[in-house]
């Protein structure tokens, strides 16, 4: 399908939009009429920059307020018609009427409509009729297409627009009543479900395919049984990405469209990831101590990268000794066909890490994420490069953050069997900017699905946050198909939270690892009678209106233990500090609890934020 994007979807010069949609590989633009008044270029010099990039212009837009109006205002379409002479463009998106002084008429509009088709032919121009959502009188896209099929005119047609027809809830099954023919074009958005004024939801927070909660597929799959032929184009209107890289945003709405037309074949994701293989950390030597003091046991060594393994349960971390900061680096997820998986990613235009092997190393697929975490697709083999330690270390030995002992003959330590099994989420936080390409990649490149967005209130600013994770989630949109592995993954297996950090002055890209544990209460005794530093203080005030809320076990409260619960369990959890970028939670949940104890990350982050400055 030919794949094309309205300029105003991304930042920059027209001539700066134009390479990097051309770069991006779209086969055409929208260009969007300010754009082009700002632009020093001459309309056949902007026509040449497009050919050259190898770009066509699929249509100039927006012309306002035209139809039902007390009279016509033909000389000003009489001058854009010539404008896209010079442009090389032939089709011209009619808006319909917002204006005070429209006339709440069909048949004039239509009347008017059918004059402007007819002198737009006299140009080789096509008008492509919209209704805006927010329309005076034409609102909704079938009543735009009735006034249409009335004007009855070769060179009107309509042009569809995803964001004006899901965000006021029309059933687009009604699309499937239009003659291909007569839909001039479709344009593609994408929102999140904001209960606000439509204008300003469609003008500010309009985001790719894929990143919000419209169904797309099944929008475009109705346009598509029309016989519609024309191209699938981005317009998106987002204060975001107004702002962002150009080159950036480009290929991230070239990723949604390929994940859509994935999904509209039925493409199933090949290789959902079904566990947590590791999480690798970037250490300067401190975070041995934190490990073995939360019951970790170091196991193993790499025999040509500083990185040693260290496990408990089935939770594994990698300390990689780059020298810097303390920061998660790496996830390395178990999949049930690594090569597959990466394959998908590479479709998904998602950079393939190179990997500089020994020849006695597994491979490892890897892609980074768009935060630049990378993510490692594992089979078993992974774990049979690290040497096993020697018998040095463990929960009770104390410490142990010197140089590894190199390959070793005895046998290895095996993980410690203390109260932690495995790893049960990581939270990520984003850069602002790259927050909607994050969700889109954990979403389409790892087959991972949305959960609700959440804003949580912190000192300095608001976090927003959104959990994905590999549980299919019912009556949520996705561009995950219901098919293939999703049936065979363990529940909630792999979880991830990404947050986005609205906190000017004081943001900090905190990530975390929350371990799951099956003794909380127990882990927060031991750790405030022989690591008390290591424990986040939570405040009284915390405990008092937990006690308003719930009946809760007063221990709680002298451990820092905090508490949440939903219709499915309960969930026990604390922090500790943050070393570096990073800190850990502990977390236990009780019956199937479903959340991430997201009411009390507030408290988190006051507390945190007290201890950062
Ligand atoms: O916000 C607007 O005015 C506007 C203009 C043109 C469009 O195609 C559209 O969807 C919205
Ligand atoms: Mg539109």
């Amino acid at each position: 399908m030919r794949k094309s994007i309205a300029t105003v979807s991304v930042s920059g010069t027209l001539t700066e939009k134009l390479e990097a949609i051309a770069a991006a590989g779209f086969d055409g633009v929208e260009i969007f009429e300010n754009d082009l008044l700002s632009c020093p270029l001459p309309p056949e010099e902007i026509r040449a920059r497009a050919a050259d990039l190898g770009l066509g212009i699929d249509l100039y837009q927006p012309f306002r307020d035209f139809e039902a109006m007390p009279g016509p205002d033909l000389r000003r379409a009489e001058r854009k018609f010539r404008l896209m002479e010079r442009l090389g463009a032939d089709l011209l998106l009619v808006c319909s009427n917002v204006s005070p002084q429209a006339i709440d008429d069909d048949e004039l509009a239509a009347e008017q409509l059918r004059l402007l088709a007819e002198r737009a032919a006299e140009h080789g121009i096509r008008i492509a009729y919209e209704a805006l959502a927010w329309g005076r009188h034409v609102n909704e896209y079938l009543h735009a297409w009735r006034i249409v099929r009335m004007a009855d005119h070769p060179n009107l047609g309509t042009c569809l627009d995803s964001f004006h027809i899901l965000s006021r809830g029309s059933d687009p099954i009604g699309i499937e009543a239009i003659p291909g023919e007569k839909i001039f074009f479709l344009q593609l958005a994408d929102a999140p479900l904001l209960a606000m004024d439509v204008l300003q939801w469609s003008r500010h927070y309009r985001c790719f395919p894929g990143q919000g909660t419209f169904d797309l597929t099944g929008l475009v799959e109705s346009v598509l049984r029309t016989g519609y032929a024309g191209p699938l184009s981005l317009e998106v209107f987002n204060d975001v990405f107004r702002q962002a890289s150009v080159e950036r945003t480009a290929l991230d709405g070239m990723r949604s469209l390929i994940a859509l037309e994935q999904d509209l074949r039925g493409v199933a994701h090949p290789a959902v990831p079904v566990g947590f293989a590791f999480a690798e950390l970037a250490d300067t030597g401190s975070l041995g101590e934190v490990l073995t003091a939360l019951g970790f046991a170091r196991t193993g060594t790499h025999p040509t990268k500083p990185v040693e393994l260290w496990e408990q349960g089935g939770a594994r971390l990698l300390l990689n000794a780059t020298g810097t900061d303390p920061a998660l680096i790496a996830l390395g997820l178990d999949s049930p066909d690594p090569a597959g998986a990466a394959k998908h990613a590479e479709t998904l235009l998602s950079p393939v890490l190179p990997r500089e092997r020994a020849p006695r190393e597994a491979r490892l697929e890897a892609v980074a994420a768009p935060d630049g975490t990378e993510i490692f697709f594992c089979d078993d083999a992974w774990l049979g490069d690290f040497h096993p330690s020697g018998p040095s270390t463990g929960p009770s030995t104390g410490p142990s953050t010197g140089p590894s002992t190199g390959p070793s003959t005895g046998p290895s330590t095996g993980p410690s069997t203390g109260p932690i099994s495995g790893i049960d989420h990581v939270a990520l936080t984003q850069p602002w900017h790259h927050f909607d390409e994050a969700a889109l990649f954990y979403r389409t490149v790892l087959g991972l699905r949305p959960q609700e967005s959440l804003e949580l209130p912190d000192p300095y600013g608001l976090l927003r946050s959104k959990a994905m994770s590999n549980v299919p989630e019912p009556g949520t949109m996705s561009n995950v198909p219901e098919s293939g592995t999703m049936s065979n993954v363990p529940e909630g297996s792999v979880r991830m939270v990404l947050n986005l950090a609205q906190v000017g002055a004081a943001d900090i890209p905190w990530q975390h690892v929350a371990l799951a544990c099956d003794d909380v209460i127990g882990m927060a005794r031991r750790l405030r009678a022989e690591h008390p530093e290591l424990l986040l203080p939570i405040p009284g005030n915390y405990y008092d209106d937990l006690d308003a809320r719930h009946d809760v076990d007063p221990e709680l409260r002298r451990l820092g233990v905090l508490y949440d619960r939903d219709e499915h369990g309960e969930f026990l959890h604390l922090y500790t500090v943050t070393v570096g970028r990073v800190f850990f939670e502990i977390v236990q949940r009780v019956g199937g609890y479903q959340g991430y104890g997201a009411v009390n990350a507030p408290i988190r982050l006051a507390v945190q934020h007290a201890g950062a400055h």
